[in-house]
């Protein structure tokens, strides 16, 4: 018989996932369904719940944003064993929007009742994995920067000082990148490389990404100016900047290295890792992870 445990992060986005609680409850029951829910109480827990339970439930539920699903996705990726389920509860929750899930929590409960799945792409950034999408630059420095200012302001202003701060202290560089075996050079501002296409709280940053194909999409901001930054940001999320060739590259492959960026920051679905090998390998793991998913574009 099917049977779902929910793994529910009590602080992802301020709370609000407490609020779905009572609505999981009612539709298990109404739906007569056997269920579980565990609170997580503190920080990667979410990652040994999920691994311990995989043998013992049918799917297994995060409820929270996209640091809540990870966790639970690194436990059933362990052990190579069951299905993910999301209600997304978080503040960004960009992996759901790229995996075009339901942002109400009502329909993100009825997909995962009805159960129609999709195996997705895990990708490996030099051995740590990572479902969404992986950047450096411009947007990995701002992440670092909210994170020191958010020590003292909370809230949205801590992002918008951030991003101003960074636009004054970031430096383009020169790059070297191999994308499936081909050497390319770039001055730039940021790159994204992903099997999906929202980040940053929305952004869609890799438009064309299917989070099944196979593929890495990889998009380069290139040769701008600081201060032309805030002129095409906007057009990020709508994901127009493609049409600003002069300064967006877009490109899809099976295997990216970026060259020579020790000691860099990546910003990986929204943690930061600090990188320290080399070169930036971002490689495929052969094994797939099966998601819910309600087949309706967000
Ligand atoms: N009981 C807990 N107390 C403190 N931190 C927790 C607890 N349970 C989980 N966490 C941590 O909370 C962090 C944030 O969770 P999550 O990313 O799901 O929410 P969010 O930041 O609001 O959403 P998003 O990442 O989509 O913006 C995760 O890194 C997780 O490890």
């Amino acid at each position: 018989m099917r049977n779902i445990l929910f793994i529910v992060n009590p602080i992802a986005g301020g709370g609000r996932t407490k609020e779905i609680v009572p609505i999981i409850t009612e539709r298990m029951t109404e739906n007569n369904i056997e269920y579980k829910i565990i609170y997580t109480k503190r920080p990667k827990e979410a990652i040994n719940i999920s691994e311990e339970n995989v043998d013992k439930f049918s799917v297994i539920v995060a409820v929270g944003g996209d640091g809540t699903i990870n966790e639970v996705a690194k436990g059933i990726i362990n052990k190579k064993k069951g299905i993910l389920g999301i209600i997304p509860g978080g503040t960004g929750n960009d992996m759901s929007k790229s995996l075009g899930l339901s942002q109400n929590p009502i329909e993100a409960l009825d997909a995962i009742i009805e159960n129609t799945t999709k195996n997705i792409d895990i990708g490996i950034v030099n051995g740590t994995l990572f479902l969404n999408i992986a950047s450096i630059g411009f947007d990995a420095e701002t992440v670092k920067n909210t994170e020191v200012i958010k020590k003292r302001i909370k809230g949205k202003i801590a992002y918008i000082l951030s991003v101003l701060i960074t636009l004054f202290t970031y430096r383009r560089r020169d790059i070297s990148l191999i994308i499936d075996g081909k050497e390319y050079q770039r001055n730039f501002l940021l790159i994204a490389v992903g099997n999906g296409s929202y980040y940053g709280g929305g952004m869609k940053i890799l438009p064309m990404a299917e989070i099944d194909d196979g593929y890495f999409h990889v998009c380069i901001i290139k040769d701008i100016k600081n201060c032309m930054v805030p002129f095409l940001f906007p057009s990020i999320f709508k994901g127009n900047h493609l049409r600003y060739s002069k300064y967006v590259d877009i490109f899809k492959a099976n295997k990216v290295i970026i060259k020579n960026e020790s000691n860099v920051i990546i910003n990986l679905d929204g943690e930061l890792m600090n990188n320290d090998k080399k070169d930036i390998v971002f490689d495929f793991m052969d094994y797939k992870l099966e998601v819910i998913t309600n087949g309706f574009k967000y």
